[in-house]
């Protein structure tokens, strides 16, 4: 397997983003786009710590509220200056852009990759597809990026894979012939619309066994948490059907203590749910084994079934 970490950027389009290509010769292989492209000698590449950005942070067994607020603040880029590397945002995004290369400088290689592949493409929603805002409910997608999209889907299988509630994404994005995977993955849905599958084919709609069991209580903690945080100005409550997120975007930062405070007030009485951290926001999750990689994986597989190729390799991208 060879893996090629690079940044598609074109301005035409509005396409601008860092993706991932794993050429793999089995459909069950799988990179992530946090994964490490090699060092290329003689440049000096800094790297920004998330030691502190946890992945789940606990909820329970007297977990320390400072450690969630180092945490949230780790994920704010307002605080990449406190890097000890001291160096301005423009060298970080010098640096960046050495370490990912521009897909369209590599077109060729990447060409070459595809050759007698059938390639797959992945796409994250926000801060991908549309830019990142205050309000999630203003997350709106250009019309130059459904077109681009709307013109990927026509040659691939094209799937978003989002954290937020499937049906809140497809409003932004209005492709019938997409892929969508909801909830961090939790519930994915095929194209209700023409694609290049065998004729009679299904469309995909999965979610993982356990999940359903979870929607009551997601409910029930959104509201929860709706009453809870009201006091705390620029909290947003989200509802991601399988999952709820908790926004803190807009929070004073001298805020941030009691609002983690408050969200962990509400969890301590759910110990079936797990809390992780995206970007400016606490997401809330049903402790079931499931994510985004396993949708992936899922929608490979699934794909498999539906296409004919003889050998079937799959390119996977993943933006
Ligand atoms: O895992 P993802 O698909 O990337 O979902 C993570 C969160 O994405 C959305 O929030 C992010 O975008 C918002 C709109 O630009 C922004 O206000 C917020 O600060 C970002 O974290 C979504 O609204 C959340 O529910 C997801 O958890």
């Amino acid at each position: 397997m060879t893996k090629q970490n690079v940044l598609v950027s074109d301005t035409k389009s509005g396409l601008s983003m860092a993706i991932t290509v794993a050429v793999t010769n089995s459909s069950s292989l799988f990179t992530t786009a946090a994964q490490k492209p090699p060092a290329v000698p003689g440049t000096t590449y800094i790297t920004i710590s998330k030691k502190k950005l946890l992945e789940n942070l606990e909820i329970n067994s007297g977990a320390k509220i400072n450690a969630w607020v180092d945490s949230m603040r780790a994920s704010s880029p307002t605080h990449l200056k406190s890097t000890p590397s001291l160096l301005s945002v423009d060298d970080v995004h010098d640096s960046w852009t050495q370490q990912h290369p521009s897909a369209l400088e590599m077109f060729e290689q990447i060409t070459n990759a595809s050759k007698g592949k059938q390639i797959v493409m992945f796409l994250d929603y926000d801060g991908t597809l549309s830019p990142i805002v205050e309000d999630p409910d203003r997350a709106f997608m250009s019309d130059a990026m459904r077109a681009t999209v709307r013109k990927v889907a026509r040659y691939f299988p094209t799937a978003i894979v989002s954290g937020r509630c499937r049906d809140k994404v497809y409003s932004f994005v209005q492709l019938a012939e997409l892929y969508y995977a909801g909830s961090h993955g939790m519930d994915i849905k095929g194209p209700s619309k023409g694609s290049q599958r065998k004729k009679g084919a299904e469309a995909v709609l999965f979610q993982p066994d356990t999940a359903s069991e979870f929607l009551p209580m997601i409910d029930e903690v959104y509201e929860a948490l709706l009453e809870k945080t009201k006091s705390t100005d620029g909290a947003i409550v989200e509802n991601n059907k399988f999952c709820v997120s908790v926004h803190f975007r807009c929070v004073d930062e001298r805020k941030w203590v009691e609002l983690a405070q408050q969200v962990k007030s509400v969890l301590k009485d759910y110990p079936k749910l797990r809390l992780t951290q995206g970007r400016k926001v606490l997401e809330i999750r049903p402790t079931i084994k499931w994510d985004k990689g396993k949708a992936l994986e899922f929608l490979l597989e699934s794909l498999g079934e539906f296409y004919v190729l003889e050998p079937l390799i799959f390119l996977p991208f993943f933006l």
